[in-house]
């Protein structure tokens, strides 16, 4: 997959075959939407196109606002598209000249002579230009002129994609891996940096590799113990993880944490992938280290028994 950081680095293609959106996620509406271009692109040859936006234009109209929260940073959601194996992937920064530019000049200059969009599936609800004045009534009125098909998601698609996105990011925010994850069709994950903590961990037997996240952005789920796997330099490992401010210790930090089974490597400074597979149990206060040390061990009993039973 090719990704283009603007729009004019794109050289427009003789068959694109084109979608727009957010695809937040990248989870199973979207998945369908997908699998819908690439066989378009497939029966005529043509290559597929995904027009998406970011930043998200709150972020660059209140980046003090930090509610909005996504299911995947950039990187991921490119990640993931490339693994469906979509062809191009444009990133529009959403700037006030993008966002201002009437419906007609949108189509003409952007879907057209920068794309070579040849058919376009795209939302009922679609909405684009200058205060959002164009719809899929524009695009249906351009089509012949230009030479492009429109393709209706029609509402009753749309409205199961809407509300599975919302739906993931509140299941997430109530830990509920399990239905996040049906949603998503994978692994919820957060990718992070190992970076140093207290070092309490090893000298409770339990060693833990602390995230780091670098995009503020990045929605992590509500408190708790985790069944995981983690990916680190092309290798799976299965442990558990941890969310939370570890009351036992007093931290003061809310921390994303994990202790890897069967594994004793100095990972510091290395990215990593902590998939997300079942919810074990909430966090909790004990009056020792000792206390949570005996915890940790039936832990790791119960998350050996969530993944491979
Ligand atoms: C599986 C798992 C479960 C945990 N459960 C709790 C808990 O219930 N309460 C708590 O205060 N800390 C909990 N912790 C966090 C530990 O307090 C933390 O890993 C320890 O203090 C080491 O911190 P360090 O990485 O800064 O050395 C848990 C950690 C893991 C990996
Ligand atoms: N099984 C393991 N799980 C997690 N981290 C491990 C493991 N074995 C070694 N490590 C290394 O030890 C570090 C965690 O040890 P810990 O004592 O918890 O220190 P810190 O508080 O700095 O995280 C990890 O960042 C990693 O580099």
């Amino acid at each position: 997959m090719k990704i283009y950081n603007h729009i004019d680095e794109f050289t427009p293609l003789k068959n694109a075959i084109v979608t727009i959106g957010t695809f937040d996620g990248v989870h199973q509406g979207h998945r369908q939407i997908i699998a819908g271009i690439k066989e378009l692109a497939r029966q005529t040859g043509g290559e597929t196109v995904i027009l998406t936006f970011f930043p998200h234009p709150r972020m660059i109209i209140h980046p003090e606002d930090q509610t909005l929260k996504l299911i995947t940073t950039i990187h991921e959601r490119a990640a993931l598209l490339e693994q469906l194996g979509v062809d191009h992937l444009i990133i529009t920064p959403f700037s006030r000249d993008f966002s201002n530019q009437l419906p007609e000049a949108y189509i003409r200059d952007i879907l057209v002579n920068k794309i070579g969009t040849r058919k376009i599936i795209i939302g009922y609800d679609h909405r684009f230009g200058k205060d959002r004045q164009g719809g899929l009534a524009d695009l249906q009125q351009a089509g012949p002129v230009y030479g492009f098909e429109v393709i209706e998601i029609p509402e009753q698609d749309i409205d199961n994609v809407a509300v599975s996105s919302t739906r993931i990011r509140e299941a997430l925010l109530r830990a509920d891996i399990e239905q996040a994850n049906a949603f998503l069709s994978y692994p919820f994950f957060i990718t992070g940096k190992v970076i140093r903590g207290n070092q309490i961990g090893r000298q409770i037997g339990y060693p833990t590799a602390n995230l780091l996240v670098e995009e503020s952005y990045k929605i992590i789920p509500a408190d708790g113990i985790f069944a995981s796997t983690v990916e680190i330099d092309g290798q799976t490992y299965q442990g558990m993880s941890y969310i939370g401010h570890r009351p036992t210790i007093n931290g003061m930090t809310r921390n994303i944490e994990v202790n890897i089974f069967d594994f004793n490597q100095d990972i510091y400074n290395q990215t990593v992938k902590m998939n997300f597979i079942h919810f074990v149990r909430h966090d909790v206060k004990f009056s020792s280290l000792e206390g949570l040390k005996e915890q940790l061990a039936q832990d790791k009993l119960d998350v050996l028994k969530l993944l491979n039973s």
